[in-house]
């Protein structure tokens, strides 16, 4: 395992328990997806009453960047894109899915959708990953 993930001490403002003004998300693991559920509240707003882009494309690159670290592939992000597809209204439950799609020389190809309660698509994403020694 790598050192980053046995460290307890660790402030990733996605993932870690211990980010006190972190999204403390959860993750699971089925076949080849990760998946994790994130329900916005006020406080993660921009447009009035909608979830704020910025942070669902946080979500959307860090449950692709845990599909990696799961499997002790350490990468970060290089690229990203964010498609908008629909609003995420405050309070609604959200449902995010990594897969890789590719693994070309150096790069992990992932992408990652966001889909709203009624299994509709939020958002979807694509991120160029690079591996990273830690
Ligand atoms: C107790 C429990 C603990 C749990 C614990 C969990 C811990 C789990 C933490 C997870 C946390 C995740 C968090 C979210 C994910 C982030 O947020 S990651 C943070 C955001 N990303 C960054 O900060 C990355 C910043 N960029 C970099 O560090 C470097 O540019 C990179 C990406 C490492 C690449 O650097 P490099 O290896 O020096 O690459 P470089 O020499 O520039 O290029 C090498 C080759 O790749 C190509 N290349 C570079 N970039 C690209 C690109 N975007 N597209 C295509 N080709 C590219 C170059 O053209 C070059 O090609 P060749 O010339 O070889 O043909």
């Amino acid at each position: 395992m790598s050192k980053l993930l046995k460290d307890s001490n660790h402030m990733c403002f996605a993932c870690s328990p211990k980010n006190p003004i972190g999204l403390k998300l959860v993750f699971e693991h089925e076949g080849d997806i990760c998946r994790a559920s994130f329900i916005a509240g006020p406080e993660h707003q921009g447009w009035n009453g909608v979830m704020h882009g910025g942070l669902l494309t946080t979500i959307l690159d860090e449950v692709m960047a845990q599909w990696l670290w799961s499997r002790e592939l350490s990468a970060m992000t290089a690229e990203m894109t964010t498609r908008f597809v629909n609003p995420v209204p405050i309070g609604a439950k959200l449902t995010i899915e990594s897969r890789l799609v590719a693994n070309k020389r150096r790069l992990f190809l992932m992408e990652a959708d966001a889909l709203l309660p009624d299994g509709s698509v939020a958002a979807k994403a694509t991120a160029k990953f690079m591996p990273v020694k830690v």
